[in-house]
């Protein structure tokens, strides 16, 4: 049977500084660090082994996936980076502080810029030094499919044939697949995954480098999932509640 393993990266420097992150290439606090070990010692403790790893072209996904492969001693394990797992790119918010733009603008247009599926935060300007395009790590995307701000709706919409590509067919080859990544690109994931409709996937939260891992059918339909080494809600105990 399938399995996976969807790992969002641990606590980043923004996360605890509370600021916008998006694409900004931000690294892992010492706490994020720890916590990526842990998600290793949780999963060789239950004898879950990845076999191929996907994760994203930011630091702090890539870092947490080195922890997690080092406390298992899989250093070894292929490894395949593309921007189309990164997080959701925050647009002109990237950098600024969560609390004091909801003091600013009000706490309800920040959930709105946070939360929504399809309103999408404003535009980094394309000269600002900052977007995308001016960035050596992404020379060799389609420079027209580089956003300068995405709503949750654009990143499931260039995560899912990243999914529907590479990854699933490491899964129907029998792969065990350990995706690092961040919440938004997840919750693409999860909405494929567990059927997860657009108004209930804002209240699925992926803690900080806790595995969820998936067992599916030869189809990629789960079977079951659940956190390893936590006691999280899973997306699917999150649709049936709501
Ligand atoms: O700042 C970000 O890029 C993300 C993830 O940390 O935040 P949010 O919880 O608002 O999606």
């Amino acid at each position: 049977m399938p399995r996976l393993i969807l790992l969002r990266h641990g606590e980043s420097v923004w996360n605890k500084k509370n600021l916008f992150t998006g694409w900004t290439d931000v690294d892992l606090t010492e706490d994020g660090r720890k916590q990526g070990w842990a998600a290793g010692e949780a999963l060789a403790a239950e004898d879950i082994r990845p076999t191929v790893c996907f994760t994203s072209v930011l630091t702090r996904a890539i870092r947490t996936l080195w922890l997690t492969l080092d406390a298992m001693n899989r250093m070894w394990l292929p490894v395949t980076r593309d921007w189309r797992l990164n997080e959701r790119h925050y647009g002109a918010l990237q950098g600024l502080n969560k609390d004091e733009k909801a003091k600013e603008v009000g706490e309800e247009q920040v959930h709105i810029w946070r939360r929504s599926y399809d309103v999408p935060p404003p535009e980094l300007h394309p000269d600002d030094e900052r977007a995308p395009h001016h960035e050596e790590r992404y020379k060799a995307v389609p420079q027209n499919s580089l956003p300068l701000t995405e709503c949750l709706k654009d990143t499931v919409d260039r995560c899912m044939p990243f999914w529907h590509g590479p990854i699933a067919s490491a899964l129907k080859g029998g792969e065990t697949v350990l995706i690092s990544a961040h919440g938004n690109s997840l919750r693409g994931i999860a909405m494929e995954l567990d059927s997860v409709p657009p108004d209930v996937i804002p209240h699925v939260e992926f803690p900080y480098a806790v595995p969820l891992v998936y067992e599916l059918d030869e189809d990629l339909k789960p079977v079951e999932s659940r956190y390893v080494g936590g006691s999280h809600k899973t997306p699917a105990q999150v649709k049936a509640e709501a």
